[in-house]
């Protein structure tokens, strides 16, 4: 009977207001982002970080993230976790590399990743961001879309801030992410945008248990 009782409370619990989410990533601008966004919305209490380098997998973008978030709910076994997932889809490239973007960077880096548009005079593209949650283990996963449509410049701009941010201007703007103060850069980019919509959700949802886990 105790035991069934204390599985109840257990269960009960409003574990995310009680025991800090896990934002997993093992990428420090990534987690840059993440402190910076967290601080402007004072949920800072909410949250810890865990430097873990998790599985790179197939799919589609949505596929990825949702199974890179149930991994990491898994490896931790308890809390409620958090991971982003970001990909670069070029126009003229139907949209490679997409989420495959870690390993095209990784191999031409800044110098040479326009090169994959040298023959296309459409250089648009779209940065993509995907936030997911998972309130524990076996736990349904929720995602948070953030976006920023712009193009690839012929070669990077601005100081080496983080990743192809030299390489990527958004629609309407002449300099590039890397060339931004901060509060612009995050004015247009896809991870801030992303960021901001679970931060809502988790600021509304957190003290109203029944309807946060629910999903
Ligand atoms: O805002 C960004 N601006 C420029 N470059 C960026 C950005 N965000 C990620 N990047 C780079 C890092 C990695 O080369 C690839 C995404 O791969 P992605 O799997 O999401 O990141 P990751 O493996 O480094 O970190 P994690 O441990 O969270 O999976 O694009
Ligand atoms: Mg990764």
């Amino acid at each position: 009977m105790t035991t069934d009782k204390s599985l109840q409370q257990q269960l009960k619990q409003p574990n995310l207001s009680q025991q800090p989410v896990i934002f997993v990533t093992g990428n420090q601008g990534k987690l840059e982002d993440f402190n910076q966004l967290l601080s402007d919305c004072q949920l800072t209490d909410a949250f810890t970080v865990q430097d873990l380098d998790l599985v790179e997998l197939q799919g589609s973008h949505q596929e990825i993230a949702t199974e890179k978030c149930r991994m990491a709910a898994q490896l931790l076994n308890g809390p409620a976790v958090l991971i982003e997932d970001t990909s670069l889809e070029l126009t003229a490239l139907n949209g490679l590399p997409g989420p495959y973007i870690k390993w095209f960077w990784k191999a031409l880096r800044n110098e040479r990743l326009p090169s994959l548009l040298a023959a296309y005079p459409d250089k648009s593209a779209v940065a993509k961001s995907i936030v997911a949650y998972c309130p524990g283990p076996g736990r349904e996963i929720r995602l948070f879309h953030g976006e920023c449509r712009g193009r690839l410049l012929t070669e990077p701009r601005g100081p080496p801030v983080h990743g192809w941010l030299p390489l990527f201007a958004p629609d309407g703007q002449d300099q590039s992410l890397a060339e931004m103060e901060a509060a612009e850069r995050y004015r247009h980019h896809h991870r801030a945008k992303a960021f901001a919509k679970f931060f809502a959700y988790f600021a509304k949802y957190r003290n109203n248990t029944a309807e946060y886990q629910s999903g």
